[in-house]
């Protein structure tokens, strides 16, 4: 079992190369825990991947904010998952509801993409979530369920994905989750792994949480038995990333 504490820092669209080095500059000064206690991946867009793969300290890796659904062609506009492998990008963030929402991305695309990634050897964040209609018509469950089976119909093994529970209403809004509701759909997603994938992988994936985390809300979140780490956005820009990355210190002590 042992599910290392995830910290994944989603840039998403934000960042001229000065505020990149600021940010890559904080990371490297900060004081974080050892990898043996937590895993801290930082996705910038793509165009900063390779300047902050190679300025950035070697425990933090990158992850691609997203890539095509096969292999690399005539797609203008795409970049291929085997360009992210030929670049050395070990990570990818899949299903980001801000791609399933904008850009129409259906729970089976997504589920072709995590499954085209993982064949080319990349990692994979896959993004879940409902929206606050279907948190209020109490479907939270059955949406997120029916996007984990999309991708788990698609794949042989989940050794190579780390599950984002980001409930849309939580992003970007300042709204996060309490710990109570997000610990709920966690053990409801692993209960959901045990009764359709395994009691092995149920045990072993990792589910982090991402909307509105911050250096005030993340330890009692991370304190819930199956928050497994974060997502986070807006608090990736900041020095407070640091003390979001440190509240693996929380899953050490428990
Ligand atoms: O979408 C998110 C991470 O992927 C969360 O964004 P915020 O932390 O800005 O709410």
């Amino acid at each position: 079992m042992g599910r290392k504490f995830f910290v994944g820092g989603n840039w998403k669209c934000n960042g001229t190369s000065e505020d990149v080095k600021k940010i890559v500059a904080t990371l490297n000064a900060g004081q974080i825990p050892s990898t043996d206690v937590v895993e801290v991946v930082v996705s910038p867009p793509y165009v900063f991947l390779t300047q902050v793969k190679s300025e950035l300290r070697p425990e933090i890796q990158v992850a691609a904010q997203n890539c095509w659904v096969k292999k690399g062609g005539a797609f203008t506009g795409e970049v291929s998952a085997e360009m992210l492998v030929n670049l050395g990008v070990p990570w990818v963030i899949l299903g980001h509801s801000e791609r399933r929402a904008l850009l129409n991305e259906t729970n089976e695309f997504v589920g072709d993409k995590v499954a085209y990634a993982l064949s080319q050897g990349l990692k994979v964040i896959a993004c879940v979530g409902e929206t606050l209609e279907q948190r209020e018509a109490g479907t939270t469950m059955e949406v997120v369920a029916a996007q984990t089976k999309a991708i788990a119909d698609k794949i042989s093994s989940w050794d190579n994905v780390v599950l984002a529970y980001e409930p849309v209403w939580a992003i970007g809004t300042g709204k996060v989750a309490s710990p109570a509701q997000a610990q709920e759909v966690h053990a409801g997603l692993r209960k959901w792994f045990c009764d359709n994938i395994s009691a092995d992988v149920s045990a072993s994936t990792r589910i982090i949480y991402g909307g509105s985390v911050s250096g005030s809300n993340c330890k009692e979140l991370a304190g819930q038995t199956d928050v497994d780490g974060f997502l986070v956005g807006g608090a990736s820009l900041k020095p407070e990333f640091i003390d979001i990355i440190k509240a693996a210190e929380v899953k050490k002590s428990a």
